[in-house]
């Protein structure tokens, strides 16, 4: 392809993102000469993103991603115009309308959420979107358009692994179930938001005040008192119920004399930078035996009560971390399971599969390619690729021709969505919270059930709408004004910040089974072919036959790159071998 300096200058570009994908990304745009970048991103500097995210150095922690890295690539590259905002892309300013002032919008984000977000005001704006993603060693980069190509969405995406509540409370065996009741259980309970229902708001836990910090009580005591609770009491309690380890293996109860708490512990040692570092545990990679969790819970929960509730689980968040940690070895240390080091524990906790930075730059090279094909008119040039962890044919880049859009697909085909569930116990609420904003990452829900208005989200509400609306979560779906929810009633879902609107069909189902379906509900209508599900197949299957060959080539014949080795891999062999594995 012969490239056009001036139109690659010109071109107005959106990259979303300024982390792992987003610092390679707007170096190599910069180096290609394109010239009119916006760069957004909401996030500040971390000391954890310094490893890959090069534009930053130390000085630059706690400032603004997207600004420094403008002031970054502006030294090597003064001649470029590069727009930086500190914003999240999901606010109201970031409309159709200003989608519609760039030529193509380049994705590295690192949630579904806003990659959805970006992907529907693309189609509405009609905007080509590059769209990218790694994992480690493995990574893909995908292109899409309104009408003419599969939209972000027209393949479904494997949803987060939830699991049974009572295994997480109750019966827990592996690690995983540890980490997740921490960090979603008791770590919302003791530091989220008060009026907030939770999982182990039982009888005996509320009748005991097990959670609940006495008036005058010191952080320390408190946390030794729900130690004594979560770790003891409610393990002894549990034991009672002979039929629950009938074929399980019964857990055992700790003490707080057992574990080193009584007596002379009591600090919290304020001027420490976290808990663990408190106690001399400074290897994140060590293994800490079951009295220094116990310490470190003691002062990481009385660190954390002290602060103003909600405090949000954050990875990064030292205490929280550190407390997470803790309690899931300490739930081991009941139910007999391994326990986890600080940095294995931090890895399940924030699904983390450690970045590589060559897979990151290996990818933006690639999106940067694709953003050349769109703004030379050369959209039916435009492919996917992804980036293998085990060569394939001796190759670790395998382009894959487009997809079609998904006629199933609601958010570029609009398609009808069908919600199962029980309508006499699934409320209004969850109906906006699980399946709206949690599952189709609806980010600002309007529905309508018949000619009435059920839910609205909005600064200009009122205080009686909002208090309305709020009342009305509380029911259950058969139960809402009108006739109720039933089975077979259609609702019209609406947000206007997405510029997306499609139906909500809803199917009423008795019996759920809650090992099988802990949600409670589930979605229909989505096309289940998930582009990372062909990517895995493409790792896996392929490595088993391939050959091993550590030349990384790159399959681009029309571009000229040089200090890359190239192979020759027209669009024929692409779709060959997409067939091959269908
Ligand atoms: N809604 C959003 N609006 C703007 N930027 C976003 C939004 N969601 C995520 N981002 C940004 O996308 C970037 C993704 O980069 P990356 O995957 O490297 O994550 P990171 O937070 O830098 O690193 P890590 O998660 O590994 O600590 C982050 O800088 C993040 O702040
Ligand atoms: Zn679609």
């Amino acid at each position: 392809m012969e490239i056009d300096r001036a139109r690659v200058a010109r071109a107005r570009v959106l990259a979303v993102g300024a982390g792992g994908i987003g610092c390679e990304l707007l170096k190599t745009l910069a180096l290609h000469g394109f010239e009119n970048i916006t760069t957004m991103d909401l996030d500040t500097i971390d000391v954890s993103n310094l490893n890959r995210q090069f534009l930053f150095r130390k000085r630059h922690v706690g400032m603004s991603k997207a600004e420094v890295a403008r002031e970054s690539v502006m030294k090597f590259q003064p001649r470029a115009t590069i727009d930086a905002t500190r914003a999240n892309v999901k606010e109201a300013r970031f409309d159709k309308e200003y989608f519609k002032s760039f030529d193509v919008v380049l994705n590295g984000l690192d949630n579904l959420e806003a990659r959805r977000h970006v992907n529907r005001l693309c189609l509405a704006a009609e905007v080509p979107l590059v769209e990218s993603g790694t994992t480690g060693y493995k990574g893909q980069v995908t292109v899409h358009e309104r009408r003419t190509c599969a939209c972000f969405e027209c393949t479904e995406k494997p949803t987060p692994k939830s699991y049974p509540i009572c295994t997480l409370r109750d019966t827990p065996d592996k690690p995983i179930h540890c980490v997740v009741y921490a960090k979603e259980l008791l770590f919302s309970k003791l530091f989220g938001d008060v009026n907030t229902e939770s999982d182990l708001d039982e009888q005996e836990a509320i009748e005991a005040g097990a959670f609940r910090r006495n008036e005058g009580e010191t952080g320390t005591d408190f946390a030794k008192r729900v130690f004594a609770y979560v770790f003891g009491s409610k393990i002894e309690g549990l034991l009672l119920k002979d039929d629950m380890w009938k074929s399980r293996a019964k857990p055992t109860p700790l003490t707080t004399s057992g574990v080193g708490l009584d007596g002379a512990f009591t600090e919290t040692l304020p001027d420490a930078k976290s808990a663990r570092r408190a106690h001399g545990l400074l290897d994140t990679h060590a293994v800490w035996n079951t009295s220094e969790c116990a310490k470190v819970f003691v002062s990481a929960t009385a660190r954390l009560i002290e602060r103003e509730r909600p405090v949000t689980f954050d990875k990064d968040d030292d205490d929280a971390m550190e407390f997470v940690t803790a309690v899931s070895n300490l739930r081991s240390a009941n139910y007999g399971i391994p326990a986890q080091s600080l940095f294995d524990a931090k890895g399940m906790a924030g699904n983390i599969v450690h970045a590589v930075a060559t897979t990151n730059a290996i990818v933006s090279g690639l999106i940067v390619i694709e953003a050349l094909k769109i703004i030379h008119n050369q959209m039916d040039k435009t492919r996917y690729t992804f980036v293998l962890e085990h060569p394939s044919n001796g190759r670790f880049l395998q382009p894959l021709s487009k997809e079609d859009p998904n006629p199933k697909c609601s958010v570029c085909s609009n398609a009808r969505v069908e919600l199962v569930c029980n309508t006499n116990k699934f409320t209004k609420g969850d109906l906006i919270k699980k399946v709206l904003k949690g599952r189709l990452s609806v980010h600002a829900p309007s529905v309508m059930f018949g000619s009435s208005q059920i839910h609205e989200t909005g600064d200009d509400l009122d205080e009686d709408e909002v208090e309305h609306y709020e009342a009305l979560d509380k029911r259950t779906l058969s139960a809402l004004p009108g006739g109720g929810v039933v089975n077979g009633t259609i609702l019209a879902v609406d947000d206007f910040s997405q510029e997306f609107t499609f139906e909500l069909m809803v199917t009423h189902r008795e019996e759920w089974d809650e090992e099988n379906d802990p949600d409670g509900f589930i979605i229909r209508g989505e096309d289940v072919k998930a582009s990372e599900a062909v990517a895995e197949e493409a790792t896996e299957t392929e490595a088993a036959g391939a050959k091993d060959d550590d030349e990384v080539l790159l399959m681009d014949d029309e571009i000229e790159i040089t200090d890359v080795k190239r192979a020759r891999e027209d669009d024929d062999d692409a779709k060959a071998s997409k067939k091959q594995r269908a």
